[in-house]
């Protein structure tokens, strides 16, 4: 996919788009240094990674202000979602040098998210009305960590592979919760979980 292919295909302003190739170029950069993505991404960094996190936007409920995004890694989902317009966003990071990375492309992009270079276990984030993590855990982590960041009434978004289904059947017995389930578009196994009404059982 090229930047132009993504713009038609998310109808992103001429400045989203100029704040994404940056974010890009600056990918590119450091990825040798510091191991953002995989190297067999990066030639296909606009589907693989910017348009798999961008496709999460559309599930955003209306209203939506503050999101934690866990695991950031190299600021996917979340720094995507900054650059689209999710008013106030948080990264949760431990790796210092991925953390350095995201403040500096949240600094040169003018993104409104805030990175927090610390173990998502000890994170001071505000509480958030949407959570969202990608390639980081299964789902039997991921809920206890969201539900303690989580306004009441708050959503959860995944993006999961192929086992999104042994995931979800293996908290079943231990969590109430609303599950929609959503086909990405850039992975053919894919399933992005859009999660409500969270609460133990
Ligand atoms: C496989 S990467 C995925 C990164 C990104 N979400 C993506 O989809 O490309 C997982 C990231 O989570 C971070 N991570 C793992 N466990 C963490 C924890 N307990 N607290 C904070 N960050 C963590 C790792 O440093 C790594 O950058």
């Amino acid at each position: 996919m090229s930047p132009q292919q993504f713009q038609s295909r998310f109808g992103v302003s001429r400045e989203t788009l100029t704040k994404l190739e940056v974010y890009a170029a600056h990918l590119q950069k450091w990825n040798p240094a510091i191991n953002l993505v995989s190297k067999s991404t990066l030639d296909d960094l606009w589907s693989r990674h910017l348009a798999d996190s961008a496709q999460v936007f559309s599930l955003i409920p209306d209203g939506t202000k503050v999101l934690v995004d866990l695991g950031s890694g190299a600021g996917f989902p979340g720094l995507v979602l900054a650059i689209l317009g999710v008013p106030e966003v948080h990264l949760v990071e431990s790796d210092v040098r991925k953390a350095a990375f995201l403040r500096e492309v949240a600094r040169v992009t003018g993104a409104p998210a805030t990175v927090h270079p610390v173990r998502i276990e000890v994170a001071d984030t505000p509480p958030a009305d949407v959570v969202s993590a990608r390639a980081l855990a299964e789902l039997a982590l991921l809920l206890p960590w969201a539900h303690g960041m989580l306004k009441p009434g708050g959503t959860c978004l995944f993006p999961k592979g192929r086992t999104a289904e042994d995931e979800l059947t293996a908290v079943k017995d231990s969590w109430n919760m609303r599950v929609e389930r959503f086909p990405s578009q850039t992975d053919p196994a894919g399933t992005i979980l859009r999660i409500s009404d969270l609460a133990p059982r």
